[in-house]
C-alpha cells in the first residue's frame, strides 16, 4: 500500500481543519437552536447536521487513519492526528449515533419542561427548575416544604428517564469499543492524557477531606439548631433538602443563619445588586471589563446580539441551564442563560465568560485544539476571576459592599475574614465531594460495577460516603436520583469540575504572584489581580494554547507546576479551617457522620 509522507499528511489535514470548521459551524448553530427553542423541528433539523457532522468525521477518519502518524517529526502535526484520532459517538452506525442523539435530547427536553407543584398551593403546577424552584429552595426555611420540591422535582425529572438512561449507557459503551477504549469511562478519561489520573484525583480528596468534614460538622450543628434534633441527627449524614440547593451540591444559599460572626457584615451583595438596579446584561457587561482590564478580549459585537442572557418570557421550552458556545467560525461565541439578578448568577456570569475568552484566545488554534488544556481548565478560567471579584475588597470598590467603619480594629477585622471565608467555603469545599462522586457513580456504571438494579441505591450509598448526606424520605430502585441533575441526563462530564476547583486556586495564587499581590505576606484570600496586564498576560499566553501542547504544559506557564496540587486551596482557605477545628472542639460536635438508616432498606 501508498505510504504517505508527512508533507501529504500537512496538505490532507489543512484541508480536513477547513472542512470541520464548517460542518462545526453548522452543528452548532442547530444545536443552539434546538436548546433555546425546543421544538421538533428544531429537534429533527439538529439531528440532521448531527448526522452529517457525525458522517464527515468517519469518512475523514478513514483517511487520516492511513497516515503514519506516529512516526512524524514534527510533534505538533502528530498531535494534531493524534487527537482527531478518536472519533468518539461518530463512530456508531448512522442508525445507532441517531438514535443516541434523540436520546439525550429527549432526557434535556424532559428535565428543562419538567414543572413540579406549589407546597403552599398544590394548585399551582407551573413551577420550573429555573428561576421558581432553585428560588424556593434558596429561600425556604420551612423543612416540610423543602421536603415536598426535593421529592417532586425527582418525581418529575430523573424517575422519567430511568429506562432510557439503560440505553443511553449500551450505546456510548458501543462508541467506546468501537474507539478501541473498553468502555466509556476510558473515552471520557482520555481527555486528561494521564495514566494514574483516577489515583491523582482520589489522593486530592484524601488530602481535602479533613476540611469538609469540619466544614460538614459545623453546618449540620447549625442545622440543627434550626430546625431541631428530630430533623437534623447529631452525628448522622446532614438531610439533603436542607442545604439550599437541589443537589446539595453548594451550600451558599443558607449561610444567613449560620454565619461565625453574625454581627459582621456579611459579604452577600444580592440586596445591593437589586437596590442598585442591576440587569443581567450589567452582570456581563461588569464581568467583561474585568477581563479588559487584564489586557484580555471584549467581546465581539454579535455576542450581544445574540446571547441569551435571560430567560425569554414568550412561554417557549428551552434548556436554561447556562451554557457557554464556539460556533467554531473564530467570531461567533454566545453564552446562554437564564439569569436571575442575585450574587450566584453573577459568579456564574463570569463562569460562563471565562469559556468565551477561552474560545476567542485560542481562536487562531486549528479546530481539534480548540478546547481546554483538558476539561477543568475550561471550567476554571471565569472562577478564577471570580475569586478576586468576591473579595471584599473588591465589591467595595465597584460599590456592591458598604465601607465598613467597624472592620478598623484587629479583631473585627479577623472575623470579618472568617465570615468572607465561610461563605466562599459553602460553594468551593462544599462542592468537592459531590464533584467527585458524580464521575465516580458513571464510570462504575460504564465500567459495569453498577448494574440497572442498583442504579439508585449506588448513588446514594456514594452520597452517603463522600458528601454525607441522605435522602429526607427512603429511596428505593423504583427512583433514579441522580437523573434529576443536568449533567447526568446531558451526556456532560462532571470530574472536570473537582478538577477545576483545585487547580483554580493554583492559578489564582500564580496570577495573583505575577500581580505582585503576596508581597509582604499579603494572604491569598485578600488577592485581587483586576487591572493586572501582567496577570492577564500570563492567562492569556495559557488560554492560547488551547489544547495544542499536554495540560501540564499550560499548568506551567501560569502555576510553575506540573501537576494539580490542593495546597494553594488548602492556603487559601487556612484560618478558616484554623477557626472551624477550633469552634468544632469548643461546641464538642461530633466529627464525620454515622450511616444513614433512610433509604434502600
Ligand atoms: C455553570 C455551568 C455550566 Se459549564 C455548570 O454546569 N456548573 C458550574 C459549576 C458546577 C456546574 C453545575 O452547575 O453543576
Ligand atoms: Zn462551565
Amino acid at each position: 500500500p501508498k505510504v504517505y509522507s508527512e508533507e501529504e499528511a500537512v496538505t490532507f489535514y489543512n484541508n480536513f481543519n477547513e472542512q470541520i470548521k464548517v460542518y462545526c459551524n453548522r452543528n452548532s448553530l442547530a444545536r443552539w437552536n434546538y436548546d433555546s427553542n425546543i421544538t421538533d423541528f428544531n429537534l429533527q433539523r439538529k439531528l440532521e447536521e448531527g448526522a452529517a457532522f457525525a458522517k464527515f468525521k468517519k469518512d475523514s477518519w478513514q483517511e487520516l487513519i492511513k497516515y503514519p502518524w506516529k512516526y512524524f517529526n514534527d510533534p505538533e502535526l502528530k498531535r494534531k492526528f493524534k487527537l482527531s484520532s478518536v472519533l468518539g459517538t461518530a463512530a456508531l452506525s448512522e442508525d445507532d449515533f441517531k438514535r443516541l442523539d434523540t436520546i439525550i435530547s429527549d432526557m434535556k427536553s424532559t428535565y428543562s419542561k419538567a414543572k413540579i407543584c406549589s407546597f403552599q398551593d398544590s394548585t399551582k403546577c407551573d413551577l420550573n427548575l429555573e428561576p421558581e424552584i432553585t428560588e424556593l429552595l434558596k429561600v425556604s426555611r420551612n423543612h416540610e416544604e423543602l421536603r415536598h420540591i426535593w421529592i417532586e422535582w425527582r418525581r418529575n425529572s430523573g424517575e422519567k428517564v430511568k429506562e432510557t438512561y439503560k440505553e443511553y449507557v449500551t450505546l456510548k459503551n458501543k462508541a467506546a469499543k468501537l474507539n478501541d477504549y473498553a468502555d466509556n469511562a476510558a473515552l471520557w478519561l482520555g481527555n486528561y492524557e494521564t495514566e494514574d489520573f483516577r489515583d491523582q484525583i482520589s489522593a486530592l480528596w484524601v488530602q481535602l477531606k479533613p476540611l469538609y468534614q469540619q466544614l460538614h460538622a459545623y453546618v449540620r450543628r447549625h442545622l440543627r439548631l434550626k430546625y431541631g434534633e428530630e430533623v437534623v441527627k447529631a452525628k448522622g449524614p446532614i438531610p439533603a433538602h436542607l442545604l439550599g440547593n437541589m443537589w446539595a451540591q453548594t451550600w451558599g444559599n443558607i449561610v444567613d443563619f449560620m454565619l461565625p460572626y453574625p454581627e459582621r457584615q456579611s459579604t452577600d451583595v444580592t440586596p445591593n445588586m437589586i437596590k442598585q438596579g442591576y440587569t443581567p446584561l450589567k452582570m456581563f457587561k461588569l464581568s467583561e471589563e474585568f477581563f479588559v482590564s487584564l489586557n484580555l478580549s471584549a467581546m465581539p459585537e454579535s455576542f450581544w446580539e445574540k446571547s441569551i442572557l435571560e430567560k425569554p418570557t414568550d412561554g417557549r421550552d428551552m434548556v436554561c441551564h447556562a451554557s457557554a458556545w464556539d460556533f467554531c467560525d473564530s467570531m461567533d461565541v454566545r453564552i446562554k442563560q437564564c439569569t436571575v439578578v442575585n450574587q450566584k448568577d453573577l459568579n456564574t456570569a463570569h463562569h460562563e465568560m471565562g469559556h468565551v475568552q477561552y474560545f476567542l484566545q485560542y481562536k487562531h488554534q486549528p479546530n481539534i485544539f480548540q478546547r481546554g488544556a483538558n476539561s477543568g481548565f475550561h471550567e476554571a478560567v471565569g472562577d478564577v476571576l471570580a475569586l478576586s471579584v468576591s473579595t471584599p475588597k473588591h465589591l467595595r470598590a465597584i460599590g456592591l459592599l458598604e465601607e465598613s467603619a467597624s472592620e478598623a480594629d484587629k479583631d473585627a477585622e479577623r472575623e470579618a475574614t472568617i465570615n468572607y471565608l465561610f461563605s466562599i467555603a459553602l460553594n468551593k469545599i462544599a462542592f468537592l465531594p459531590f464533584a467527585y462522586q458524580m464521575d465516580l457513580w458513571r464510570w462504575d456504571v460504564f465500567e459495569g460495577k453498577t448494574t440497572p438494579e442498583n442504579y439508585n441505591c449506588h448513588w446514594w450509598r456514594l452520597a452517603e460516603q463522600f458528601q454525607g448526606i441522605e435522602p429526607p424520605v427512603d429511596r428505593s430502585e423504583e427512583d433514579f436520583d441522580v437523573a434529576s441533575k443536568y449533567h447526568i441526563i446531558a451526556d456532560v462530564p462532571y470530574i472536570r469540575y473537582f478538577v477545576s476547583f483545585v487547580i483554580q486556586f493554583q492559578f489564582h495564587k500564580g496570577l495573583c504572584q505575577a500581580a505582585g499581590q503576596l508581597e509582604n505576606n499579603a494572604p491569598l484570600h485578600e488577592c485581587d489581580i483586576y487591572k493586572s496586564t501582567k496577570a492577564g498576560n500570563l492567562l492569556g499566553s495559557m488560554l492560547q494554547l488551547g489544547q495544542s501542547k499536554p495540560w501540564p504544559d499550560a499548568m506551567e506557564v501560569i502555576t510553575g507546576q506540573r501537576n494539580m496540587d490542593a495546597s494553594a486551596l488548602r492556603e487559601y482557605f487556612a484560618p478558616l479551617e484554623d477557626w472551624l477545628r477550633a469552634e468544632n472542639e469548643r461546641t464538642g460536635e461530633f466529627i464525620g457522620w454515622e450511616k444513614s438508616d433512610k433509604y434502600c432498606l
